[in-house]
């Protein structure tokens, strides 16, 4: 096991002027889950694979474990990585497909057997080790890919979209069996996704990239709870945040003719108010503090009942109970949760906390 250290990174593809790594620093920490989440092309599978060694940076370096490995060959790097496409070999049993790695470092078969079983057993292989892989539903060939990754006892674990091939439901049910096994095995495992459920579930921490730069770097749920700019609080949630126009005035936050606390020092002048749906309470008409809405679509998800509302000209999404009675044209009262309200910039969109630390 070992940590890893990335520092200024820069990657230019030949033939193009954009950056796809622009200046990223991280450490991830021996042992630690890091996923990288951010939408299509921020330079997600680019970073990968570079600690990976199958790209060259530009400029910049990477350690692993005290070691440059910045141009080092993949082999040398002692990583193990599992990919999108399933990746087995379909004309090998599964025993032999978990066994590959091994039989190329040519260890004896007695340790070999003993770590075939070790990994079937923790993935729930073993009573499929002697089928092909087309013998195999999706899922339990991609846990094939799993189990050929972890039986090298690798320094590093490197995963790009391993669940993105599975169904809905599938993904689920692995998603945690994945977690459960990468945190027996405890070994630094970088994985990549655009799908923030994903990233929440599973990472220790998580970094929210866009346009090759790392926008923000924390626990899940501090992502979740203090996001640094707009762009991360409306990648992260489902619903994602909602955001609406305030005014900070000398008795607090105008929003919508209902004022709410500001913190000390917020300048006055417009500011943009973040708030989840599930921090937005619909009360009682007439209830003093709330801000009418019009409703505009009712969903109802079981668990909850989705509102898509409107407050003048801003459309917010409003977690309600499961049991509401409202219909599309009525109008309802919404209470915020002071505690929940975040706070941006309103020309750079930037946390306001955030900008306060800078
Ligand atoms: N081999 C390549 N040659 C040139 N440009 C590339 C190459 N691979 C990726 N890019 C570009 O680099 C940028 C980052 O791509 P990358 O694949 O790292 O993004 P990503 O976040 O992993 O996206 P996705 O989620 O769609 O896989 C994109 O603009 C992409 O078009």
């Amino acid at each position: 096991m070992a940590d890893i250290q990335i520092n200024n990174l820069v990657k230019v593809y030949p033939g193009s002027t954009e950056r796809a790594n622009d200046d990223v620093s991280m450490t991830i920490a021996d042992g630690q889950f890091m996923v990288l989440l951010g939408p299509s092309g921020c330079g997600k599978t680019t970073l990968l694979r570079q600690i990976a060694g199958l790209e060259l940076p530009t400029s910049g370096s990477i350690a692993i474990g005290g070691r440059d490995v910045t141009y080092m060959p993949v082999h040398q790097r002692n990583l193990s990585m599992v990919f999108q496409s399933y990746a087995v070999f379909p004309h090998r049993r599964v025993r032999h497909n978990i066994a590959f790695p091994l039989k190329t470092k040519k260890l004896p078969q007695a340790e070999i057997d003993k770590k075939v079983a070790w990994a079937a057993d923790l993935l729930q292989l073993t009573p499929y080790l002697d089928r092909f892989p087309a013998q195999l539903s999706g899922g339990q060939r991609q846990r094939v890919a799993v189990a050929r990754a972890i039986v090298v006892d690798a320094d590093v674990l490197l995963m790009d979209e391993p669940l993105s091939n599975l169904d809905a439901l599938l993904r689920l049910s692995f998603r945690s069996e994945l977690k459960r096994i990468v945190e027996q095995l405890g070994t630094t495992t970088v994985y990549v996704t655009h799908d923030q459920s994903e990233a929440l579930s599973l990472g220790d921490q998580v970094a929210v990239m866009r346009s090759g730069k790392v926008s923000q770097l924390a626990p899940p749920l501090d992502i979740y709870d203090h996001p640094s700019d707009t762009f991360v609080g409306g990648f992260i949630g489902s619903p994602p945040m909602n955001f609406l126009d305030g005014q900070a005035t000398e008795t607090g936050i105008d929003i919508g003719g209902h004022t709410v606390a500001a913190p000390a020092g917020l300048p006055r002048g417009k500011v943009r108010v973040g708030i989840r749906a599930e921090a937005i309470d619909v009360a009682p008409h007439g209830t003093p503090g709330t801000v009418p809405a019009q409703v505009l679509v009712v969903e109802p998800l079981g668990a909850s009942t989705l509102l898509s509302v409107a407050i003048g000209e801003h459309q917010l999404k409003v977690q309600a109970d499961p049991d509401i009675s409202v219909k599309t044209g009525d109008t309802v009262s919404l209470r915020l949760a002071e505690k929940a309200i975040r706070l941006f910039d309103h020309e750079t969109r930037l946390a306001w906390q955030a900008q306060a630390v800078r």
